[in-house]
């Protein structure tokens, strides 16, 4: 499974743990203010939202994290809103003049709190839906959302797109069954996944069909890392159960061009890999704006 996926649950995981903590710290508060004969600095003290275990799990998310975080940026301010109110209430309390006013800071502030961690932890999980669960791979959606500045960003080099297809995979499923079948797909999105570039990206685009977004400075060199990744699989075996599978696939492969919509790309890569399925599969067909294609196989 992809490392992006595992990433997710154990931030989810960590997350829920901190939030835990933070339960465990307001009975903390509670003991401290039925004895006030203790000082607990951790609760006092200016800086306590930074010794607190929920603090340490705020600084190692602001250093890790990045599509999200403006949502750990929230949390962190309405963290440090938590603590303050608690400090003025343990204040109140102990200079006895404590009004409802404190208490209805000290509430407001933790319900703003729980609303900024309900947020990160929704869009935590709608970030894994985003991530396909058999081969752990991005879905076309992540594609959607990043490929225009994904092409802005495009510097000297070239960006190419490579659409491919598993061929005769229903053979696949027949033959050696569904399960066998989904190993084989997770056997090829790991394999291809390791085997390209990290600034480059694979996607599953669906059923048995992927995507994979890479550079390359021009159609030849483009053709090259296209045929190396197809031979790279079908020189794999993959092990599936009692069964060693091989299998091979047919890719369009063609050129984005700046200002090009992620449609007009992939009409042009689908009609590459028609043509390539009709003229005999496990090839390349390379394919221009002109729609002119050419072959690259053996
Ligand atoms: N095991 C498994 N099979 C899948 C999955 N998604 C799609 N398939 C199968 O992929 C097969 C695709 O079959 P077809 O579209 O007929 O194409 P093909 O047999 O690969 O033949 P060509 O593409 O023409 O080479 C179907 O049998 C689907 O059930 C999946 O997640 N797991």
């Amino acid at each position: 499974m992809n490392r992006k996926f595992t990433e997710i649950d154990e931030t989810i995981r960590e997350l829920n743990a901190s939030t835990d903590a933070h339960f465990k710290w307001l009975v903390k508060i509670l003991r401290f203010i039925a004895n006030h004969d203790i000082d607990l600095p951790e609760i006092t003290c200016d800086d306590a939202h930074q010794r607190c275990e929920f603090g340490h799990w705020i600084n190692t998310r602001l250093q890790e994290e990045r599509e999200g975080k403006n949502f750990v940026l929230d949390i962190s301010k309405k963290h440090i809103r938590v603590h303050q109110a608690c400090r003025n209430i343990i204040t109140a309390i102990n200079d006895k003049c404590q009004t409802d006013a404190v208490f209805n800071v000290f509430e407001q502030s933790l319900l703003s709190f729980t609303e900024a961690l309900t947020t990160y932890k929704v869009h935590l999980l709608q970030l894994r839906t985003s991530y396909d669960a058999l081969t752990g791979l991005p879905l076309r959606r992540i594609l959607d959302e990043s490929f225009t500045s994904m092409n802005n960003e495009l510097g000297a080099e070239g960006l190419y797109l490579l659409l491919l297809d598993v061929d005769h995979f229903k053979k696949v499923n027949d033959t050696y069954g569904h399960l066998n079948g989904d190993i084989v797909l997770r056997s090829l999105a790991m394999n291809m996944s390791n085997n390209i570039r990290r600034s480059e990206s694979m996607y599953r685009y669906g059923g048995e069909e992927f995507i994979v977004v890479m550079h390359a400075k021009d159609d030849r060199e483009a053709v090259t890392i296209a045929e190396r990744l197809r031979h790279d699989i079908a020189e794999l075996d993959m092990v599936a159960g009692e069964h060693i599978i091989r299998i091979t696939f047919t890719a369009g492969l063609t050129r984005i061009h700046p200002d090009e919509a992620l449609r007009e790309v992939l009409e042009r890569a689908d009609q590459a890999l028609y043509i390539g399925k009709k003229s005999g599969r496990n090839c390349t067909q390379l394919i221009n704006q002109r729609l002119e294609t050419k072959k690259f196989s053996g």
